[in-house]
């Protein structure tokens, strides 16, 4: 295995051991390439633990996970209130914000999110930045409704400065990304000035009619974990605080 692959296995199994805990119950599940570790050390907690528990997907990728690995599968609509969401990340800020939607998931990852009493971000050691949109340069990821596209492009490029905003393409399809709600997705970068502040640039962008959800969210998460490449972990926690750990066994 990989360092980077190595350092999402890391994260992963040191998050689900310190939130999955025996009295949860009702889980959200997030989508990208680091959840599959979080799945996997759930299903090491064995059967005794997962009986009766119920895991939410974030899209058709963390249902085909979930489905697969011997789940109990539900959807936030039966369960508006999640124990712990686990989720990955393109990158994550000092103060806990992060950029998600790399995989075009993040309306309903945004969604679980909020509906979670505690929500929790795994990524290897790539996406640990002071300032979004230091690794991640494609740009912040919109869903929009998909007649609404062209004006929202044109409102990022003259209105809200992200001249470079693009539509995202399908790649072994012809055309747009079509995300899991039938939307298209919109990268925009945005210079440092307005990535520090990233509150202020994902309300203006919420406010553009059209934009169904912003892949920018701020202070939503109780902590996340980084895996390094020396085999640590580094937790950053909601009040600032910082841990270094060792690998879990
Ligand atoms: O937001 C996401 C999908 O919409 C993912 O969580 C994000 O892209 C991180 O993925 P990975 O774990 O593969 O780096």
């Amino acid at each position: 295995m990989d360092i980077i692959e190595s350092s999402k296995r890391l994260a992963a199994y040191t998050a689900v051991d310190n939130h999955v805990k025996p009295e949860h119950k009702v889980i959200g599940i997030g989508s990208g390439s680091t959840v599959p570790y979080v799945v996997e050390r759930i299903v090491q907690q064995g059967a005794e633990a997962n009986k009766g528990r119920v895991f939410i997907p974030t899209g058709f990728q963390s249902k085909e996970l979930i489905v697969s690995s011997g789940l109990g599968l539900g959807d936030v609509d039966q369960y508006p209130t999640i124990d712990v969401t686990l989720d990955g990340a393109d990158e994550v800020d000092s103060q806990l914000n992060c950029v998600k939607g790399g995989g075009a998931c993040h309306l309903r990852e945004k969604v679980l999110a909020e509906a979670a009493r505690t929500f929790i971000l795994v990524a290897d050691y790539r996406k640990n930045v002071q300032y979004l949109g230091t690794n991640f340069l494609q740009g912040v990821p919109i869903e929009v409704v998909p007649f609404a596209y062209a004006k929202v492009l044109q409102n990022l490029h003259h209105v809200l400065g992200s001249p470079k905003a693009t539509l995202r393409m399908a790649v072994k399809k012809a055309g747009p990304v079509v995300s899991d709600n039938g939307n298209f997705i919109i990268d925009a970068p945005f210079d440092r000035e307005k990535m520090i502040d990233p509150f202020t640039i994902m309300a203006q962008i919420k406010m553009l009619t059209g934009v169904v959800e912003v892949g920018l969210f701020c202070r939503m998460a109780k902590a996340a974990y980084f895996g390094n490449e020396d085999g640590t972990v580094t937790v950053r926690w909601d009040d600032g605080k910082i841990d270094q750990v060792a690998a879990p066994v």
